[in-house]
């Protein structure tokens, strides 16, 4: 009987707190009786008072489901990746993953667990729903898709004056969010020629500790390399609208140990981009050649070393499977029209740096403009590079030693390998650098 205006019905406000701080409780008592009340129970009364409450609220509850059919929801992936990273303090219970691979735990909400998150000044409550999927059994059928046992949703409760701002803003920042932290604990690969690999490829984390602080280079060119990739980062709409292929090249040249390879591995450290080390001398002909690059995934960098001495087609060791027809054979500017053509089209966000130790030999094909977009020279060690040397092996910025090192670096050509080798050679300092003095003068005396 709830026509008559008359009736003392509840006030929607009263039934609001009423539904809440039953909500509230059942959260509160879900944690005492976690142990006494079986799950599916629990589950079945928080839902039913989760909906109840919903009726009379000014709050618009947004649901995010695990699945869509049988595909993953973009969504709840973004989600549980960007909550992990959010945890209020009104989280009382999380739990934490880790496996063999991973280098940080992934902290996640646990279920019925509600979690508050602000967004340009709006109040946003996530809570994490699951129930058990009643088909997971039955449908367990020939197509070898078994669907889960348990189906999970996020809702999303927030006040209906944020309507807009959280479905055409909030939603989408949780989803770039997420895309960011996810590139932030990638482990960076290293892909080397296998040709036992599916796709000729076989992978190991890249663990190599260069980074752009500990590298030697002339302070202006790197940062102007920096600059040059975070430019090339944020172009994406550019190179669609220019009709280029979202690719980069680069040509690293410079006598040996003066950090060439390390600079790959500091280029990939900041991106936390996917190094693909291709090394031209295992690969036997064109068609694996293509199938190699063909295997390179995005947001990676392929690297060819010593591009001088690689492409030698004299000493190839032909391979069975290969035909050894002359148009089979490995040219340099049959790569370079491979890379620039079909491959760059079939990708994005591609790298490629070729490395030499002999510029004045390379093929001029590498050399014509617009092939390799930037060309960078690595040199020998001069007194700003020692300091970081210095820094990174010694941890000092100041010794009384370091003039005589200065005026002898003017002098001498000493790459950053043969510094840094030196260097290493004792934790004091003094006897370090002493040592380092010995091997400058000896170098100096023999020039
Ligand atoms: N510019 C540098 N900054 C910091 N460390 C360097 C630098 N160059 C060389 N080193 C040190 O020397 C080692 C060898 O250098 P790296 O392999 O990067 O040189 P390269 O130029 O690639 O040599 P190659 O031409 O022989 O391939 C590095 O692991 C690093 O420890
Ligand atoms: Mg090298």
């Amino acid at each position: 009987m709830w026509s008559s205006p008359e009736m003392a019905l509840p006030s929607t406000k009263t039934i609001l707190s009423v539904a809440a701080s039953l909500t509230a409780s059942a959260l509160l008592l879900r944690t005492v009786a976690n142990d006494l009340i079986p799950d599916s129970v629990q589950d079945y009364f928080l839902t039913r008072l989760r909906k109840f409450s919903a009726r009379f609220s000014s709050n618009i509850t947004v649901v995010v489901d695990e699945l869509d059919g049988y595909a993953v929801n973009q969504m709840f992936q973004a989600a549980s990746v960007y909550l992990g990273d959010t945890l209020s303090s009104t989280t009382r219970r999380i739990k934490v993953m880790k496996t063999e691979k991973e280098k940080q735990f992934a902290v996640k909400i646990d279920k019925n667990q509600e979690l508050v998150d602000f967004f340009d000044g709006a109040e946003f409550k996530w809570i994490l729903i699951s129930s058990r999927n009643e088909n997971a059994v039955s449908r367990s059928n020939g197509d070898h898709r078994i669907a889960p046992a348990e189906l999970r949703s996020y809702e999303l409760r927030f006040h209906k004056k944020h309507r807009e701002m959280a479905l055409n803003r909030y939603l989408r920042y949780v989803l770039e969010r997420a895309k960011q932290i996810k590139e932030e604990r990638k482990s960076v690969k290293l892909h080397t020629v296998d040709y036992n690999g599916s796709d000729y490829w076989g992978r190991i984390n890249l663990d190599h500790p260069a980074t752009f602080e500990t590298l030697v280079m002339d302070s202006e060119a790197k940062k102007a390399l920096i600059d040059d990739l975070n430019r090339f980062i944020a172009r994406k709409e550019y190179y669609r609208r220019v009709g280029k292929a979202w690719k980069r090249g680069y040509l690293l040249y410079g006598p040996p140990g003066t950090g060439k390879s390390s600079l790959v591995a500091a280029m990939a450290n900041y991106l936390k981009f996917d190094v693909y080390d291709l090394d031209l001398k295992e690969v036997q002909c064109n068609s694996d050649l293509r199938r190699l690059l063909i295997g390179t995934g995005n947001r990676s960098i392929l690297v060819i070393e010593d591009i001088d001495c690689s492409i030698n087609l004299q000493n190839r060791n032909l391979d069975d499977e290969c035909d050894y027809s002359q148009d089979d054979k490995i040219t340099l500017s049959g790569l370079l029209n491979f890379i620039d053509g079909l491959w760059s089209s079939c990708g994005d966000e591609r790298i490629v740096v070729f490395t030499t130790n002999h510029k004045d030999k390379l093929d001029p094909a590498l050399l014509r403009p617009g092939r390799m977009d930037v060309h960078i020279h690595m040199s020998y060690c001069d007194f700003s590079g020692f300091k970081i040397l210095a820094k990174n092996y010694l941890e000092i910025k100041e010794h009384p030693l370091f003039g005589e090192v200065e005026e002898l670096l003017k002098k001498v050509k000493a790459t950053p390998a043969e510094v840094g080798g030196e260097l290493m050679k004792s934790d004091e300092p003094d006897l370090a650098l002493r040592g380092l003095l010995n091997f400058l003068q000896t170098k100096e005396v023999q020039s």
